[in-house]
């Protein structure tokens, strides 16, 4: 049984005009998603700027308003659940892009990192702040941290601060917002590695949410791949670098810049033919509102967004 499983998800905003406030029209942020997570895996949501990916992790964790579909976790329902049902609030867990800004500045870090065993467990304050250390320690933080307040710390410091908040309850399912996207490049890898090590350690399960196809390719098992609100491409890690489908995929997976300066040249080269299969092809790929169409199966793992045969 997927720990996580999605179906059909759709998040539609309205758009409210004229002097009565009506609602006139919808953004369909997310717009017929589905998604399986196995326990321990990671799953990653990729796609441009305003494609849905941040819309689908906050309406599975609630806090957007899920339009329709539905969300189940470890095999229950819990689709538009209130917070009052403190189990699955405590078992699934956020950490967003920022950690400049998701921290609040004003708070020493032991009041930062103990929120939610304040929000969810009764703890002596002595109980608390020894808990805090253990966590802090866990994340590669000193004890003395607990002292001190966000802007003492480094960008990748500061995302472990978030992290060490976002596993103070022994969460099941971490949903990651763009985790290092704010951070510098040698930083990224340092909190990735991170991410990875708590995850085995801590038997986790992660949602990525990123645009960045090189991470991704390096966190995750299994990758969905976004276009205006809707899949393009689900698949294998394998699937999508080695034998990607649909033309956005395709061109996505050529874009990423080739660190061999030896194959820099054939890269280009590949890009450009790729490109111009896009320009070419563009029109078959998607319908006539220039949305994907709906995912078909073209191996046990791999699923293509293409019009239906027949
Ligand atoms: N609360 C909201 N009200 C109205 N529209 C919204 C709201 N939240 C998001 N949207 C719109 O929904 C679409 C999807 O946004 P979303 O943030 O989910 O995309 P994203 O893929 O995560 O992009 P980014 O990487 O830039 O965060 C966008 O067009 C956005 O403007």
């Amino acid at each position: 049984m997927p720990i996580l499983k999605v179906e059909n998800l759709k998040v539609h905003f309205p758009i409210k005009g004229g002097i009565f406030g009506r609602t006139v029209d919808y953004v369909k942020a997310v717009d017929g998603v589905s998604l399986e997570i196995e326990k321990g895996t990671t799953y990653g949501l990729v796609g441009e700027s305003g494609s849905g990916k941040t819309t689908t992790g906050r309406a599975i964790i609630g806090l957007n308003k899920i339009t329709s579909g539905k969300v189940y976790f470890e095999g229950k329902e819990v689709t538009n659940l209130r917070r009052s049902r403190a189990s699955f609030h405590r078992d699934v867990q956020m950490i967003f892009q920022d950690p400049y800004s998701s921290l609040n500045p004003k708070k020493r870090v032991l009041d930062i990192v103990a929120e939610p065993l304040r929000n969810f467990e009764k703890m002596s304050r002595s109980e608390e702040k020894k808990r805090v250390e253990e966590l802090l320690e866990l994340v590669g933080l000193s004890p003395e941290s607990i002292v001190k307040y966000p802007h003492q710390f480094s960008g990748g410091q500061r995302q472990r601060i978030g992290i060490a908040r976002a596993i103070a309850l022994k969460p099941k399912l971490i949903i990651a917002d763009e985790p290092v996207s704010a951070l510098d490049v040698s930083v990224q890898a340092q909190v990735l590695n991170f991410m990875q090590e708590i995850q085995k350690e801590l038997d986790l399960t992660f949602l990525f949410i990123s645009h960045d196809l090189g991470v991704i390719r390096h966190m995750c098992n299994q990758i969905g791949i976004m276009y205006r609100g809707r899949f393009v491409e689900e698949g294998l890690t394998e699937d999508i670098f080695n034998n990607p489908q649909h033309i956005y995929t395709k061109r996505l997976v050529a874009a990423i810049p080739n660190i061999d300066p030896s194959k820099r040249e054939e890269s280009l080269q590949f890009r450009k033919e790729v490109d111009h299969e896009y320009k070419q092809s563009y029109a078959n790929y998607f319908d006539e509102d220039g949305l994907a169409y709906n995912l078909q199966p073209i191996s046990e793992t791999h699923f293509v967004a293409l019009p239906e045969k027949g």
